[in-house]
């Protein structure tokens, strides 16, 4: 039995509790998922999983990417055609630290020095990112430009946002 969009937010939303709340960023979840493979779940993927100051998005390519003993820029050379990435939050455009968005490395996985690979196919989002740290995410519009259909699974909303902000100090008119 195949899995629903929204059973794949499911699980995405199960990786993002697993993330430790911080002021500075949001509680993601991500999981990539080639639909038609006998295991169709390649990676999962947490905000902070792997060392460093690492995204959900990031976590599910570099961890794809070493179970595949290649590094994070090649992965989607090895990706199944029909390759997916669900995530509960939009892929970030633009991040505070300084590191490479989740956009580009969305966008790396189609094409990398030599050859085109089909890398990710579609982005199921569960939520925008809230204009709390970088403004408006512009990531959207790129990867529809790079032919990523970005896609809104629906349902999940209240509960993505609840955990994506766990880290965040509540404030005075909140707690009514
Ligand atoms: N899609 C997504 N997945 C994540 O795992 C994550 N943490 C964010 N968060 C977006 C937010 O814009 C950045 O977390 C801040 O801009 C701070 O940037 P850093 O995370 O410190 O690089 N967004
Ligand atoms: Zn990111």
């Amino acid at each position: 039995t195949s899995l629903s969009h929204l059973d794949y937010m499911r699980l995405a939303l199960d990786e993002a509790r697993k993330s430790p709340p911080k002021p500075t960023n949001f509680c993601v979840g991500a999981v990539l998922v080639s639909p038609s493979s006998p295991e169709p779940i390649l990676a999962t993927g947490y905000t902070l999983e792997l060392p460093g100051n690492t995204h959900a998005e990031q976590c599910c390519l570099g961890k794809l990417a070493r179970s595949m003993n290649i590094s994070e820029e090649h992965v989607g050379s090895i990706m199944p055609e029909d390759t997916v990435l669900y995530t509960t939050m939009e892929p970030c455009d633009f991040r505070l630290s300084g590191n490479l968005p989740c956009t580009e490395r969305v966008l790396l996985t189609r094409s990398s020095l030599h050859t085109a690979h089909k890398g990710i196919q579609k982005v199921y989002i569960g939520v925008k990112e809230p204009e709390k740290f970088v403004g408006e995410n512009k990531g959207r519009r790129k990867l529809e430009d790079a032919g990523i259909q970005v896609i809104h699974v629906q349902g999940l909303e209240d509960e993505i946002l609840k955990v994506a902000t766990a880290g965040h100090e509540i404030k005075q008119e909140d707690q009514q």
